[in-house]
């Protein structure tokens, strides 16, 4: 089973940081060895702030290798597209330099957790997606998704996408945190697990304080079972 999961989403702003944060929290509190990885960082300098915001919602100071850059080997300051923000700093992204960066990571931990920048299609480069760079690399992905709407287009659409490029969702995690109408909220959940149903992905949606609230309160709150991490 391949040590990485992406944690993709529906959009930007749409609670990657956070769900990958809590997770890699539960998997450590269920004593894995566990990093986690941003493909590429924009709108900041320094250490990618999504790194910095996972370590702080795991509980844990800055790992060497986030001193070191490999945890996310591009940042760059503008708040934009990753192969924009990269060309504005006169460079371009090299995905191999990440490939060599994740496979160094899962070389010394049980589980990477790579979070994507905005949504599934942002270009990394001018010729690659971040969609497409998972078709390569073969890796699972967890979606991020919300009641807000336009979120159920968004997602049917990324189910669909990763269906056609053989790319296995393990699953939703279903961030309620802007207030929304109830009744919209519980139908698109229930929206959700039809269709990762109907596209034989597991029909798993985890409400993302479900991950808030963890504890370590026995096996029903196992995260790995959840997404057969
Ligand atoms: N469940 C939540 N609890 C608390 N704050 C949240 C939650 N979900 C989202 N937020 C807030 O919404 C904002 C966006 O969330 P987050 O940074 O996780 O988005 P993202 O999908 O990682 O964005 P990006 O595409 O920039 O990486 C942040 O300020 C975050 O604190
Ligand atoms: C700056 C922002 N927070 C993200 N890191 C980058 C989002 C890129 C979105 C590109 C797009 O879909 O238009
Ligand atoms: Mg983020």
């Amino acid at each position: 089973m391949s040590p990485v999961t992406c944690i993709s989403g529906i959009d930007t702003d749409i609670g990657k940081t956070i769900a990958t944060g809590l997770m890699a929290k539960i998997l450590l509190s269920q004593g894995c060895s566990v990093v986690t990885q941003k493909i590429a960082q924009t709108g900041c300098t320094g250490i990618a702030e999504d790194i910095q915001k996972h370590r702080e919602l795991m509980g844990v100071a800055l790992y060497p290798e986030d001193i070191s850059g490999l945890t996310c080997p591009y940042v760059f300051s503008k708040p934009c597209s990753p192969h924009l923000a990269a060309e504005l700093e006169d460079t371009q992204i090299d995905l191999e330099k990440i490939t060599v960066a994740t496979k160094t990571l899962a070389a010394s931990y049980e589980h990477v957790l790579l979070e994507g920048a905005g949504g599934l299609m942002v270009p990394l480069t001018r010729d690659m997606t971040f969609l497409d760079y998972l078709q390569e690399q073969h890796y699972p992905m967890i979606l991020v998704s919300s009641p807000r709407l336009g979120s159920i287009n968004h997602t049917l659409s990324a189910l669909e996408l990763a269906k056609r490029r053989g790319i296995e969702v393990k699953g939703i995690i279903y961030n309620c945190y802007a207030s929304c109408d109830d009744t919209i909220c519980l139908d698109s959940r229930n929206v959700f697990v039809s269709s990762l149903r109907k596209y034989g992905f597991s029909p798993t949606v985890v409400d993302m304080n479900s991950l808030e609230s963890y504890r370590d309160s026995g096996p029903y709150m196992d995260c790995l079972r959840w997404f057969s991490l």
